[in-house]
């Protein structure tokens, strides 16, 4: 699903009015209807207090046109125009007059007003400030912003939260509604998804307000949001007639003394997602243990007990994972400098692999096309350099990816994948998956992937969505605290099968048929 800007937004919108010949407060009705369905559906006539917060925009209109539903279908409301400016919008206009033609007559509150008194049990409709937002909110505004979010009232934002910009951050955490829920028109938000503005929203849900199917399959952005649909048609059937071979041959590069369970993590990961063979290169001391732990791989060992300290193997890889638990001995990173300037196989680069290359960017150069690198954010810093906020990362990661030609993985909850211009963020993963381990078990998984034959691009986004859905099905049977990463690469399987399974609604469906 596409992340649109605001410019975007109001391209379709435009495309959409234009198209379907209708005016732009016809967009503004399915918005409000749309929203008060939402509510009438789950409130079922309950006499609840819902406190309506607008702006004079548009978003402000959505609030409006949202009251007069409310106040027919006979819920208890009270309706506050929120009177940040003087350029109210045409169709905020319309709909206030439509509210007064019914004899409801807002409250406007300004900067010398008191504000409204909020139970605990009311709801609260934060219709304030939408995609439109482009200055920090008056001294009066935001002290009402945090008014409503000190209420422990039940906040319903509309689009986006009042206060969060589309494509910057805000200037003060005071400045923002803290949304219980979101309900935004068509299309999540970019900002929906970034650590610094993503803990302003709990939790959100896509409302269809019919905007031009084709204009917005169109447009490209700079951002997709990767669900099931979106992975689906990545994933490759495997063949009847087919043998081991055909799977690949991953070599898995990595380890030290202490360390040997990244490598093992890794190279279980890789085989349980479907690659056909696997090879581990480890220090002597890892031997024993990693040929018990992981019988179906086969083990080389370096000449030094405790470290990588030569890369050399008379194998021929598909594919190359490297970097897991290796450490920063000189020797390690001698030997992986020598490696990389050799290279020519696809690359998954991870952990200590990351942090050599970010102290020897000369090597970059020398990482094969489409080299997957997969750091956590203190790796990603080594690499990038510091960012001013998470906006600025993403716009950082994207120059490096076009400059190197490589695909970054930006770890953490909602993992993006950065290649070139465009940035894939993960719908799957939980809390639960911050846990020692987890990301060698991502780094096995992609490299699995790419030994099969997807494409290293492909290989990282479907990588990091099975292995977020590997963690929330860990969770579905343990909770959050028991995730770990062995478990994580246990349910691999199983989310394979998660990805093929359909609602039962559907199933019941047949069976009736039949
Ligand atoms: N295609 C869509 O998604 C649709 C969007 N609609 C709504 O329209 C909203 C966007 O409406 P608008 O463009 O009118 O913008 P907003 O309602 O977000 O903001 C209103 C106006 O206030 C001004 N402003 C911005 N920041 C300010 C500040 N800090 N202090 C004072 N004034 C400020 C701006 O000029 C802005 O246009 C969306 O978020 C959504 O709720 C719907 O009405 C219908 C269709
Ligand atoms: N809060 C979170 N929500 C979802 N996924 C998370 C969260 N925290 C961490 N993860 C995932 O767990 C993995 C952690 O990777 P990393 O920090 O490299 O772990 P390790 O070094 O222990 O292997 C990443 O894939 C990351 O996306
Ligand atoms: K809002």
């Amino acid at each position: 699903m596409k992340i649109f800007t605001s410019e975007q937004i109001y391209a379709a919108d435009r495309f959409t009015i234009e198209k379907q010949q209708i005016t732009s407060d016809i967009l503004m009705e399915r918005a409000s209807v749309q929203i008060f369905e939402w509510m009438n559906s789950r409130l079922q006539g309950a006499q609840v207090k819902i406190h309506l917060f607008c702006g004079i925009g548009n978003n402000g209109g959505d609030g409006i046109a949202l009251a007069r539903h409310l106040q027919e279908h006979g819920y208890s409301i009270g309706v506050y125009v929120v009177n940040y400016s003087e350029k109210r919008s045409k169709d905020f206009l319309l709909n206030l007059d439509r509210l007064k033609e019914r004899k409801l007559w807002p409250e406007f509150l300004d900067s010398e007003c008191e504000f409204p008194e909020l139970g605990r049990d009311d709801i609260i409709v934060d219709a304030i400030f939408g995609i439109g937002l482009n200055r920090n909110p008056d001294n009066w505004v935001a002290t009402l912003i945090q008014h409503i979010n000190s209420s422990s009232a039940f906040i319903l934002s509309v689009d986006i939260p009042s206060g969060l910009y589309m494509e910057q951050l805000p200037s003060s955490s005071d400045n923002v509604i803290r949304a219980n829920h979101v309900l935004s028109f068509q299309a999540p938000k970019l900002a929906f998804f970034l650590p610094q503005t993503g803990v302003y929203i709990n939790q959100w849900e896509l409302l269809d307000i019919g905007l031009d199917a084709e204009f917005l399959y169109k447009t490209k952005t700079g951002y997709e949001f990767i669900g099931k649909p979106e992975v689906l048609p990545m994933y490759r059937p495997r063949l009847k007639f087919s043998h081991k071979g055909n799977y690949g041959h991953s070599l898995i590069i990595g380890g030290s003394y202490g360390k040997i369970g990244a490598v093992q993590l890794a190279g279980k990961a890789c085989l349980e997602i479907g690659g056909g063979l696997l090879t581990a290169l480890i220090p002597e001391c890892g031997y024993t243990t990693l040929q018990t732990a992981l019988p179906e791989a086969m083990v080389i060992t370096c000449d030094n007990d405790d470290l990588i300290d030569d890369i050399s193997y008379e194998i021929q890889p598909t594919v190359i994972g490297v970097g897991m638990g290796m450490g920063l001995d000189k020797v390690s990173i001698k030997a992986f400098s020598a490696f990389i300037e050799k290279n020519n196989i696809p690359l998954v680069v991870d952990a200590d692999g990351l942090n050599i290359i970010s102290k020897n960017p000369k090597l970059l150069k020398n990482l094969p096309k489409q080299t997957v690198l997969t750091p956590h954010p203190k790796e990603l810093e080594r690499l990038l350099g510091k960012w001013n906020d998470d906006f600025d990362k993403l716009e950082k990661a994207k120059s490096f990816s076009k400059k190197y030609d490589c695909i970054i993985v930006i770890k953490g909850a909602h993992t993006i994948v950065v290649y070139k211009d465009v940035g894939f963020i993960n719908s799957t993963g939980n809390p639960g998956m911050a846990t020692a381990g987890s990301g060698d078990v991502l780094a096995g998984m992609i490299t699995g992937l790419i030994s099969q034959g997807y494409e290293p691009l492909s290989a990282a986004i479907f990588g990091v969505y099975l292995h977020g859905l590997s963690g929330d099905l860990v969770v579905s049977d343990n909770g959050y605290e028991a995730v770990t990463s062995s478990k994580l690469v246990g349910h691999i399987g199983k989310a394979f099968m998660e990805l093929f399974r359909r609602p039962e609604q559907e199933q019941n469906k047949e069976i009736k048929e039949v």
